[in-house]
């Protein structure tokens, strides 16, 4: 994807190693002035890394950073003109909020009055005006983070980078807190953002793109409701959303590329696919766990299945059913007259834009199984 906006970010090739282990490896990524990136990933994936080596807290052992088209590789964090915001405030506890706020700006020698018009308006922006005479250790974990962005803010940089910032806080403020990022966000239509986190809903909420990080590198990146709806890889579509990742044969390819036959065992499906494929081809097929509907046995058109466990979630049922060629699938059902039983035959429906081939090849050790992240899409 192009972008006519001036580089923000621009990293090329970047790799940190901790003592001799790489914990990230070959990283090039460019972020446009007034663009949200999101790095998602699980732990250990090298986001905090990628943040960190930014912002010039870890050397680089290979690479370049350029922050607006100016080459920072080597400069101290103070000189980088970032903003970053921590998982745990990292507030000074025997300072003011205003002070705390001031803090940045005054090692940047700005003058006084600029100094206090600037605190003032960064409180302002996180709603926090009238907390500014208080100790952080007065203040709750929300109020607390909203310092910390505010302080971020203040001495205006180009750049703001967020690690994990809503993880501390608990669910219902976290929801709250996002919604203030969001508002937040288009209150700076230029500042770029690197957000990392490993919570999937969090990313989608914010990002305009996004990176999903494994094992130290980044496997795939694109526009966030892209990445959502067509994934490239099993890893993303499993950590963005939770899926079932399927293996079948291509049994018919249409004329337009879009529309594909496939077979599941003995059962047939269709199915949608970006590029053209060809009949006999095996491929991965994507589908999200509420895209799949339970229907009485024998339905037509629909795969017969057999429900191995059913659990109630409040919300909705979550449902592994075991189809006749031997492969399982997650189905997050909603609440109907009818509780779904271990043990019961069922039909599943699954209708043809609900089945994404992935442009990723089975691989001989893949099992053919089905794939739901703790947080899936419930
Ligand atoms: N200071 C350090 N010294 C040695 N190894 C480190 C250090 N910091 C991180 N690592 C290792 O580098 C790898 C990447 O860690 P990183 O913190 O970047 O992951 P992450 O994706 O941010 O994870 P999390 O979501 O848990 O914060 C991990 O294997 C981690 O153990």
């Amino acid at each position: 994807m192009t972008d006519d906006r001036a580089a923000a970010v621009e990293l090329e090739h970047l790799e940190v190693a901790y003592g001799g282990a790489v914990a990230l490896r070959d990283l090039s990524l460019r972020i446009a002035e007034g663009e949200t990136v999101a790095l998602l990933g699980p732990s250990g994936s090298g986001k905090s890394t990628a943040l960190k080596a930014i912002a010039g807290f870890e050397p680089v052992s290979a690479g370049s950073i350029r922050l607006a088209g100016r080459d920072v590789t080597a400069l101290p964090p103070a000189k980088r003109g970032i903003g970053i915001v921590v998982q745990s405030y990292a507030l000074f506890p025997h300072m003011r909020v205003g002070d705390n706020v001031a803090f940045g700006l005054a090692a940047r020698r700005v003058p006084r009055r600029e100094r206090t018009e600037r605190v003032a308006a960064a409180l302002a922006m996180v709603g926090m005006s009238d907390f500014a005479d208080r100790y952080p250790g007065q203040l709750s974990g929300g109020q607390q983070q909203r310092v910390a962005i505010a302080r971020a803010l203040a001495p205006r940089p180009r750049v703001l980078l967020l690690d994990e910032p809503l993880s501390a806080l608990d669910a219902r403020l976290r929801e709250s807190m996002l919604e203030e990022l969001q508002a937040l966000r288009s209150e700076l239509p230029d500042i770029a953002m690197l957000y990392v986190t490993h919570d999937q809903s969090e990313a989608l909420a914010l990002a305009d793109r996004i990176g999903i990080m494994r094992d130290g590198a980044l496997v795939d990146l694109g526009a966030a409701e892209e990445l959502y709806t067509r994934p490239p890889s099993a890893f993303t579509a499993t950590f963005l959303g939770g899926a079932n990742i399927l293996e079948a044969t291509v049994a018919a390819s249409g004329s337009s590329s879009e529309c594909v036959e496939l077979l599941l065992g003995d059962d047939r499906l269709a199915g949608r696919s970006a590029s053209r494929r060809a009949v006999g081809e095996r491929v991965l097929v994507s589908v999200r766990p509420h895209a799949i509907a339970l229907a009485a046995p024998g339905a037509e058109g629909a795969i017969p299945a057999v429900i191995e466990s059913a659990v109630w979630r409040g919300s909705a049922h979550h449902v592994r059913a075991r189809l006749s060629g031997g492969a399982a699938v997650t189905v997050v059902a909603p609440l109907t007259a009818d509780r779904p039983h271990a043990g019961d035959a069922v039909s599943l429906l699954i209708r043809r834009e609900d089945v994404h081939l992935l442009e990723e090849k089975p691989s001989a050790a893949r099992p053919a199984a089905a794939a739901e992240p703790a947080e899936a899409a419930a």
